[in-house]
């Protein structure tokens, strides 16, 4: 078997084109979607990923809000401030940033925002739907990881898909999607014995487990495709530190094709939220088109 060097999937063409496509479709609606990322206390990297996400809803014309709530919010008032965006017919989507400061619980939270909100894709009315097969929100990093596949032309069908990682959001819903699109899943975690077995198996081995290389070149099958969503960061001498991802550099010699960290996934996860904030917007307004008919109920 010779060995070569993977294939790049890069991220931000494939983003492009989505956030094209997002502008494109955001500009036939009457009124412009509007997301509101709500953000509790001051985790550095949550002040980061929401300010990305806001700089990136201005670029495609989507209006964005980010609600800030201190560190001292209790459980009531951001339950309330979900209400209230809940209620706001001129908010489309709402993201509730994780993770949330140790004090607040996440489940209630996120079982509060509407389904037809839920940019986010995290409302068990949308994870149900997911896992049944049936039209709803999906969660960002899964359905973004998705297209960049379809970017690329990586194909899903029929293939050996190992996930590594089990949260309700990445590798759970990533799993789903996969088996929507007719791949053949194994979900592996951190209770599965030998590892390297299992990702061995794997033409498409898709890694979130926020472990910093993780998978070692051995624990892959050569010429398979590798998506690598992790991100850590780890020290560097000029003390900045630097972003790494769960897969081994050396990696490269071995897979076929390889999604870099940066420049790889995250920024796929930017695209989908605000896609994801237009067809919320697209579905609210053809609701609303429906209800206007008497007596008939559409949907
Ligand atoms: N690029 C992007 O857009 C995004 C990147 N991320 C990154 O992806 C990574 C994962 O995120 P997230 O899913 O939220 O993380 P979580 O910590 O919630 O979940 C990690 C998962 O990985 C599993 N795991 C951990 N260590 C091992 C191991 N040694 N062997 C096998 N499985 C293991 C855990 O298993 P168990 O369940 O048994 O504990 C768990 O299911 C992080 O680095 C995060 O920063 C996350 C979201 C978006
Ligand atoms: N409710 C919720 N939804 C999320 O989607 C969500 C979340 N909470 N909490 C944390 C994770 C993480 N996440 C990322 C988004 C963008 C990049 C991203 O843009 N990364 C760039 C690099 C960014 C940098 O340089 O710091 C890249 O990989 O190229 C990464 C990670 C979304 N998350």
């Amino acid at each position: 078997m010779t060995q070569g060097t993977a294939r790049v999937l890069s991220g931000p063409p494939a983003a492009a084109a989505l956030l094209d496509e997002a502008r494109r479709r955001a500009g036939r609606l009457p009124a412009v979607p509007h997301l509101a990322l709500v953000r509790v206390g001051e985790d550095p990297a949550s002040v980061s990923y929401v300010r990305g996400k806001a700089k990136k809803a201005a670029e495609v014309g989507l209006s964005s809000h980010v609600h800030a709530l201190p560190d001292t919010t209790t459980q009531a008032d951001l339950l309330a401030l979900i209400d209230q965006l809940n209620a706001d017919p001129a908010v489309s989507g709402i993201l509730v940033q994780l993770p949330l400061p140790a004090h607040l619980d996440p489940a209630p939270a996120l079982l509060a925002v509407h389904p037809a909100k839920d940019v986010d894709g995290l409302h068990p009315a949308n994870t149900g739907a997911l896992w049944n097969g049936h039209p709803g929100l999906r969660p960002c990093t899964p359905a973004g990881i998705m297209a960049l596949l379809a970017h690329h032309g990586v194909p899903v069908r029929g293939v050996r898909a190992v996930v590594v990682g089990r949260s309700a959001l990445v590798g759970r819903p990533l799993a789903g999607l996969l088996l929507n699109a007719d791949a053949t899943v194994t979900l592996a975690h951190g209770a599965t014995p030998d590892l390297g077995q299992v990702t061995r198996e794997a033409d498409l081995l898709i890694v979130a487990a926020g472990q910093a290389h993780l998978i070692t070149p051995d624990m892959i099958k050569p010429g398979a495709t590798v998506v690598d969503v992790g991100i850590n960061r780890v020290p560097t001498e000029d003390g900045k530190g630097r972003l790494t991802g769960d897969v081994h550099p050396g990696a490269a010699q071995v897979a076929g094709a390889l999604t870099p960290v940066p420049g790889g996934v995250g920024p796929m996860t930017v695209a989908q939220l605000l896609m994801n904030t237009v067809i919320a917007a697209e579905r609210q307004h053809d609701q609303l088109l429906t209800s206007e008919v008497p007596g008939e109920h559409v949907r």
